[in-house]
C-alpha cells in the first residue's frame, strides 16, 4: 500500500519522517509533493522516499491521498483532483482542522462518477507525531469501509497513538490533542524561563523542566490514581509544592488552561461553520 502526501509542512514533516523513522512504512511506500520544490526534496534526499513533481502524479502513485494543506488550501485543491480521484478510487485522508467530512466530500463530488462516493477519512494528528508520540484521532465518512479506515488507522499507529472517536467530538480533541502540544511547550517554557530568574542556564532548565513533565504524563498514564489525587501526593503540609499550587490557582491557572481550551474549541468550530 502506497501513502502519499501533498503538502510537505510541519505536520506532513513530522508524520512522513515519523513513519519511515519508525520502520513500518518503507520509504518505497510513501510518496511526496509539495509546490515548493525544496520542501518536497528535502524529504527525498533525508528519507529516500518517493517524490514526485505534481499532485497528479502523486494521486496517480498512491492508494491512499493525504491532503496536509492548510485548511483555506483545501477547496482549490481537492476540486482540481476530484475526477482523477473518484476515477481510480482513492481513499482520501484530511488532517485539517475545523474541515469537516461533508464539506470535503462536497469538493470531492464530481460528474466522472455520478452517485459514487469518495472514501474520506479525517485525521486529526499532532506534530510529536515527529518522534513517535504523536496521538491521533480518525473518523470515516460512509463511503469509507472499515478496511478503510483499518489502513489509515495503522498508518498514524506508525507515529503515535490513534483513537477513533465521532466526528462530533474532533473540535474538543483538536483543542487537547491537535493544538495541546503548543500548550504544552508553553508550560515547559515558563518553568524554565521562571528557572532562569532563579539563575539556571536556560538550556539545562528547560531539559529539567521537560523531563519533570514527561515523567508527570507518564505518572498520570501508568498510576491508578487521578491527577487530582497525585497533586495531594506531591504536596507536603507546610511544604513548598501547596505554597506553589495557591500562587498558581490565585492568577487562575486551572480555568486559564480552561479559557485556551475552550476559544481553541470556538475557533474550531468556527472554522467548521467556514469562517
Ligand atoms: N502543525 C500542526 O501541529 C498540525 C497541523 N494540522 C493540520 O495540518 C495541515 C497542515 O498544517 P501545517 O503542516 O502546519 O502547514 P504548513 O503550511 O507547514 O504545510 C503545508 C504545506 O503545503 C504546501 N501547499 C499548500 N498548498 C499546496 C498545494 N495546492 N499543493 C502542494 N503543496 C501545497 C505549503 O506550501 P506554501 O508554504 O507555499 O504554502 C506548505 O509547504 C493543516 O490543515 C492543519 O490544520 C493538524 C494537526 C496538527
Ligand atoms: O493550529 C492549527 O490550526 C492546527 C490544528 C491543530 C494544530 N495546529
Amino acid at each position: 500500500m502506497t501513502v502519499g502526501f501533498i503538502g510537505t509542512g510541519n505536520m506532513a514533516n513530522a508524520i512522513v519522517r515519523g513513519m519511515v523513522g519508525s520502520g513500518g512504512f518503507p520509504a518505497g511506500d510513501v510518496v511526496v509533493f509539495d509546490r515548493n520544490a525544496s520542501k518536497r526534496d528535502l524529504l527525498g534526499s533525508d528519507l529516500g522516499v518517493r517524490v514526485v513533481a505534481s499532485a497528479e502524479e502523486l494521486v496517480e502513485a498512491s492508494d491512499v491521498v493525504v491532503v496536509s494543506v492548510k485548511p483555506q488550501g483545501i477547496p482549490a485543491l481537492l476540486t482540481g483532483l476530484a475526477d482523477q480521484i473518484a476515477d481510480r478510487r482513492r481513499v482520501v485522508v484530511s488532517i485539517a482542522a475545523g474541515t469537516p467530512l461533508e464539506r470535503l466530500e462536497s469538493f470531492l463530488t464530481t460528474d466522472a462518477a455520478p452517485g459514487a462516493q469518495t472514501a474520506v477519512v479525517r485525521v486529526m494528528p499532532n506534530v510529536n507525531a515527529m518522534i513517535g508520540a504523536g496521538m491521533s484521532a480518525v473518523t470515516g465518512n460512509e463511503a469509507a469501509t472499515a478496511e478503510d479506515v483499518a489502513t489509515v488507522l495503522d498508518v498514524f499507529r506508525a507515529v503515535g497513538e490513534v483513537v477513533e472517536i465521532p466526528e462530533s467530538q474532533f473540535s474538543t480533541y483538536t483543542a487537547i490533542a491537535g493544538s495541546s502540544p503548543a500548550f504544552t511547550y508553553l508550560f515547559i517554557d515558563a518553568l524554565s524561563r521562571a528557572a532562569v530568574a532563579g539563575g539556571m542556564p536556560k538550556a539545562q532548565a528547560t531539559q529539567i523542566a521537560a523531563q519533570a513533565v514527561l515523567g508527570s504524563a507518564k505518572m498520570v498514564r501508568e498510576s491508578d490514581k487521578s491527577p487530582w489525587d497525585l497533586i495531594d501526593t506531591v504536596c507536603s503540609p507546610g511544604g513548598t509544592t501547596v505554597a506553589g499550587l495557591l500562587a498558581l490557582e490565585d492568577r487562575g491557572f486551572l480555568s486559564t488552561v480552561a479559557h485556551g481550551v475552550g476559544a481553541t474549541i470556538a475557533r474550531d468550530k468556527e472554522m467548521n461553520a467556514g469562517g
